[in-house]
């Protein structure tokens, strides 16, 4: 039996003017899976958000969030979501813990003490809780609004660049989070993000988009498999000996060749063979340097290049 999805676009368009922001966009989110939205600056990420969050008109097409039409059952439908759009807005000279009674308070439900705990603990910011906002780096003001966001216990937790701005510890610290969250809580999470390497680790889902399109939807196990080939570069000498030697059992992965290099997009475990094969045959090699992985370059193309 296929699993009921939180979120589901169906046929969505928006058109501003003339122009066609996003374009025909199709996908389901389901509990417990984090959904990369992955896609270049002005792709379309930040306007299909708004759509989903009730932001922004919805020009065609319909997005229901638990069967829930954003457009027509706008507060049963939101009443699922939990989401961080912008940078959080938090009161500095208040600690975390009262930052979430505040918010605690104009939830649609009634948030009880213990779920001001127990998502404090989610988030791993028990020992700081009763510090000052104001001294918290912006990777733990980062959690703090993902604990805001999580108070009334969405089942739908909308995202968009949460790691703008943190550096690679910070940027570690949330994934981490996130992935864990989702798990834990059952909740779905539809996560936007420009960053490939960033949406491999952290997603269970890839989507793509370019132009206002959804080009495609993979899974990252997927994605780790056209991963798992590198294009690999060996620096050897001399060359005519190492293309005779490589020629015939791996002629189909040689992808270029210069004065004294071989190119070659293979796995993992092809990389220490060819070494020893060449060794073997008396050709010197001089450096084994990974090129980009196919994956990278697959993103490379779909968008342009503009990361
Ligand atoms: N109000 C508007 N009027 C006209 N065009 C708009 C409007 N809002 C957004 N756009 C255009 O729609 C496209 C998508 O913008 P959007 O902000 O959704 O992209 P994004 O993928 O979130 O990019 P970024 O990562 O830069 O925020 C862009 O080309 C943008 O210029």
């Amino acid at each position: 039996m296929e699993k009921t999805p939180v979120a589901e676009l169906i046929n969505v368009k928006k058109r501003i003017g003339k122009t066609t922001i996003i374009d025909d966009i199709s996908l389901k989110v389901y509990p417990g899976e984090v959904f990369g939205f992955l896609g270049p600056n002005g792709a379309g990420k930040t306007t299909t958000i708004r759509m989903m969050v009730g932001l922004m008109d919805i020009t065609e097409g319909e997005i229901l969030i638990h069967n829930n039409s954003v457009e027509k059952n706008f507060e049963k439908a939101i009443a699922h979501i939990g989401g961080i759009i912008e940078n959080p807005e938090m009161y500095k000279f208040l600690s975390g813990y009262d930052n979430l009674v505040h918010y605690a308070r104009m939830a649609p439900e009634k948030v009880t003490k213990e779920r001001i705990l127990e998502v404090v603990k989610l988030v791993g910011l028990e020992k700081n809780i009763k510090n000052k906002v104001g001294s918290y780096s912006l990777g733990m003001r980062q959690r703090l609004g993902l604990a805001q966001a999580l108070l009334h216990s969405p089942s739908l937790l909308i995202l968009d660049e949460p790691t703008n701005g943190l550096d690679p510890a910070g940027i570690r610290e949330i994934r981490n989070y996130i992935r864990k969250i989702a798990h834990e809580e059952n909740l779905a999470v539809f996560v936007s993000s420009h960053l490939l390497a960033e949406m491999q680790r952290m997603c269970d889902q890839i989507g793509i988009i370019q132009n206002g399109k959804l080009i495609s939807v993979e899974s990252v196990g997927d994605f780790v498999g056209s991963c798992s080939k590198k294009n690999v570069r060996f620096q050897v000498s001399p060359i005519s000996e190492a293309v005779k030697v490589l020629g015939a059992p791996y002629d189909s992965l040689i992808t270029g060749q210069g004065d004294d290099y071989i190119d070659m997009t293979v796995s993992h475990e092809h990389i220490a063979e060819i070494n020893k094969l060449l060794v073997l045959n008396d050709v010197d090699v001089y450096s084994i340097v990974t090129l980009q992985s196919t994956l990278e370059e697959k993103f490379l193309e779909i968008t342009g290049g503009g990361q």
